[in-house]
């Protein structure tokens, strides 16, 4: 009798196991579907759903994530679990995970309370470059990894840099609201531009992605300086014509443009602010694509109100988005992006396949190709 009904038992969860696979593989399950099922069935299918690592995607499934439609990339090595997921139903994923994915500075915090709660994690994957939004001593400390996605971001962040520099210099948002809005027919004269071709570009942390902005400047007949921690003559300066300024201060006095390009650390922070506005030129513009917090927003908001610089255009602020009236956004001179640098279709796909890469790398116990040091 008891034998019997072991087979049975058996029979009905394997057929259950089939029909939830057949439907999750055909997409016919909606997500609250998969999670009932899961709950309901929890303990009879749940290891054989799971077959593949599981990984923590912290945005993919959030309003707007535009990792969502990356997701078979993802999806061909792993079960993501959305974070929103996960914290409906923690007691069933925790002992699963074994990568988190995070994309820049992102929502969800990384901490000892999540770190705590993933005993089999082995990675913190990171999408993108910065890396200044997670603990890594911390992370670490826990034996986890933490791996970003260098040199795939490079170009699309310097094309933000000179998308920013060419639109604030030639009005192109305040041109297109013209356009769009206008009460009269006269594009104000006061809203000339500024040329681009010949001016010069001071470029604040000469890295990967410094330097691709120096190469399109060279394209642009700019005359480029650079302040860096360590002098670059060789690939730089010969490569592309760039100066270097050993002090911040020369770069700032002598630049009719500032492009921002310096990671976040405890050095950088606020690195631009009321003493380094004072400095710049008046007719100069601020182009920040690094971190927000690079810049003290509430100096500059006063160096636009008191004219000392012409414009400013940032990709990256604090908070991101800016709330809607946030004074920043006040200004006709001053552009501010949402953090587009890496958003292309094209860059998004190779830097998820990275991701992929090193959280694989990470659970097989493989060399990791971009591990970040503490
Ligand atoms: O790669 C990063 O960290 C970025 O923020 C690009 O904009």
């Amino acid at each position: 009798m008891t034998s019997r009904l072991v087979q049975a038992t058996s029979r009905f969860r394997s057929s259950v196991t089939q029909v939830v696979r057949k439907n999750i593989s055909n997409k016919r399950f909606k997500d609250e579907h998969i999670s009932l099922l899961l709950c309901l069935h929890h303990g009879l299918i749940f290891s054989q759903v799971m077959e593949k690592p599981c990984i923590l995607a912290t945005t993919l499934g959030a309003p707007g994530g535009i990792y969502k439609c990356f997701e078979p990339c993802i999806e061909k090595h792993f079960t993501i679990i959305p974070y929103e997921r996960f914290v409906q139903m923690k007691e069933d994923f925790a002992d699963k995970i074994q990568a988190v994915f995070v994309w820049g500075p992102d929502a969800i915090k990384v901490d000892q309370n999540l770190l705590q709660s993933l005993p089999k994690l082995k990675a913190v994957v990171n999408g993108g470059v910065g890396v200044d939004h997670l603990d890594i001593p911390l992370i670490n400390s826990f034996g986890v990894k933490v791996t970003n996605t260098p040199g795939v971001v490079d170009n699309a962040t310097a094309d933000i840099g000179m998308s920013l520099m060419l639109a604030s210099a030639r009005k192109i948002v305040e041109g297109h609201n013209f356009s769009k809005f206008r009460e009269s027919d006269y594009f104000p004269k006061s809203s000339l531009g500024t040329d681009v071709s010949g001016a010069t570009l001071g470029i604040i942390g000469m890295g990967r992605i410094g330097y691709k902005i120096a190469k399109r400047a060279q394209g642009f007949e700019m005359k480029i300086l650079y302040h860096n921690r360590n002098r670059r003559p060789e690939s730089e300066e010969r490569a592309v014509g760039a100066t270097y300024c050993a002090s911040l201060k020369e770069l700032l006095q002598r630049s009719d443009f500032v492009m921002v390009v310096v990671s976040l650390s405890p050095e950088t922070r606020k690195l631009i602010g009321a003493k380094e506005f004072a400095m710049m030129k008046p007719n100069s513009t601020l182009i920040n694509i690094s971190r927000g917090l690079v810049v003290d927003q509430d100096a500059l908001v006063d160096a636009l109100q008191k004219k000392m610089i012409r414009a400013a255009a940032l990709d990256v602020t604090y908070p991101e988005p800016l709330p809607r009236d946030h004074p920043l956004l006040s200004f006709p001179n001053v552009i501010v992006l949402p953090h587009l640098g890496t958003h292309t279709v094209e860059t998004t796909q190779i830097m998820v396949e990275r991701m992929v890469t090193n959280a694989l790398a990470a659970i097989t116990g493989g060399q990791l190709p971009d591990e970040v040091e503490a």
